[in-house]
């Protein structure tokens, strides 16, 4: 299996090198050259399948330089660090189906695809004698899950940027309470956008970039978008009979996780549509419903996860919609950087809304759906599930099996819960243990130099 740019600027890599690249070196992103497919009587027989068993049958696909047996261990080793058996659990609760994806070390969506990342880094790395600096930005839960994905690991140096002020308190110190030598914070005054156009453009200096042997954590990297597919699969199978069509509603930030399910749905899984669910940072959801993709400002909401306006894989759902046409995805982000939007036809649009169905969530319907779901349910819904909820009870009407993805805990947004229900929530141990914990945090400018500099001494 080979890996290609969204821009058709590199020649094709094969996965651990598009591993390695992160973001494409013509500035796109990295995608396999095709879609492997399952028949319905494959997906049948995986119903008995481990989370990790069937991570491996879905991985094992886009994957052709990594020995099974290594492959299977790697697999093995990062679902392990999951306290529910499992990893990604589905419950009922009124009429609609939970998929919990936070049962991981930091309680986000995020460490499924996470952990696996830090195994195969590290794998990568020792095999190739090679050093790492991952520069990441992240809105809230991929910093903490990439940090834990990586500290400690020989050969790998972290820096992660977030929005100063703009996260959770929890997820905050979820990422600066750790005090691993090879783990840098860095709080920007300014928008996770920016963070996000910070790390791109590091990336985009190949000199820079070679130097200092830059990786990704974000969804940006092909590995993270990959081990996301698998849990579509795995609740698919856990809810629907044979052949049956289901909903999914996924509250999308940077369009990575509903990208997975889209690759999941290309690859053979029976989807009766995608819902897009967004909170005030709406521009997908204009985009969908208005055909309007111009970008906003950044808005700070309920569901700081979610408070993104440029996201970046729409880029890769892009490339399938101009059917493959890596110079009409050029020409799409040379007219977003002019003029701050992009230009669709009426077929494209047609076609994104057979693909997708979108709906906006404002701080107040967040609210009320987490009061009226803990109260017709007795189950607690984070700010980001719930926008998910919500989007599916306005979207779907009819009997189709609806699976919302529950993105984090809901003691990562205590603050928020609170506000929703006038209740504490009950804090797990993982959180409990970060109070009084010392920390370690730089501060900086929406300055991609300064960036540099600091990665330039801290590195050496
Ligand atoms: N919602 C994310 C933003 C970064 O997204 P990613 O999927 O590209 O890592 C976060 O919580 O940081």
């Amino acid at each position: 299996m080979r890996y290609l740019s969204t821009r058709g600027g590199i020649a094709p890599v094969r996965f651990k090198d598009a591993v390695m690249m992160g973001l494409a070196d013509d500035g796109g992103l990295l995608l396999p050259e095709s879609i492997p497919a399952f028949s319905a009587a494959e997906l049948e027989s995986w119903r008995t399948l481990t989370y990790p068993q069937l991570a491996f049958k879905i991985i094992s696909r886009f994957v052709d330089d990594i020995p099974a047996t290594d492959l299977q261990a790697l697999i093995d080793r990062s679902y392990a660090t999951f306290s529910h058996p499992e990893v990604t659990p589905v419950v009922q609760k009124d009429g609609v189906y939970i998929l919990e994806l936070f049962h991981g070390v930091t309680l986000a969506f995020k460490d499924v695809a996470l952990q696996f990342l830090g195994n195969l880094f590290e794998y990568i790395l020792h095999e190739r004698h090679e050093r790492l600096t991952i520069v990441g930005a992240t809105s809230g839960d991929t910093g903490s899950a990439a940090i834990h994905g990586v500290r400690g690991k020989a050969g790998i140096s972290i820096f992660i940027l977030h929005p100063h002020g703009k996260t959770s308190p929890v997820q905050a110190l979820q990422m600066t309470s750790v005090l691993d030598e090879n783990v840098h914070n860095i709080a920007v005054d300014g928008t996770f956008d920016d963070c996000q156009d910070i790390v791109k453009g590091l990336m985009g200096d190949l000199e820079f970039k070679q130097k200092y042997s830059l990786g990704a954590v974000n969804s940006i990297n092909w590995a993270r978008v990959l081990a996301q597919v698998v849990y579509y699969i795995y609740a698919w199978l856990r809810v629907a009979e044979q052949g049956r069509k289901v909903v999914f509603s996924v509250p999308t930030g940077n369009f990575g996780d509903i990208f997975a399910g889209y690759m999941a749905q290309q690859m053979g899984l029976p989807v009766e549509k995608l819902l897009l669910a967004t909170n005030e940072n709406n521009i997908l959801t204009r985009f969908i419903n208005q055909g309007d993709y111009s970008v906003g400002t950044v808005v700070q909401t309920l569901s700081p996860s979610m408070d993104i306006q440029v996201a970046s894989n729409f880029e890769r759902y892009l490339f399938y919609l101009f059917k493959q046409d890596a110079a009409r995805v050029s020409a799409a982000f040379a007219q977003l950087k002019a003029e701050g939007k992009i230009s669709f036809s009426q077929q494209e649009l047609q076609q994104v809304r057979q693909d997708f169905r979108s709906a906006s969530v404002d701080r107040q319907a967040t609210l009320e759906t987490i009061r009226q779901f803990k109260h017709d349910t007795g189950y607690l819904l984070d700010p980001h599930t719930a926008v998910g909820v919500r989007a599916a009870q306005e979207l779907v009407t009819d009997d189709t099996p609806v699976v919302c993805l529950a993105t984090a805990h809901p003691a990562k947004f205590g603050e928020a819960v609170v506000e929703a229900t006038g209740d504490a929530v009950p804090v797990p141990p993982a959180i409990a243990q970060l109070e009084g914990l010392p920390t370690r945090c730089v501060r900086m400018q929406a300055d991609a130099g300064q960036v540099r500099a600091f990665i330039i001494l801290t590195v050496g």
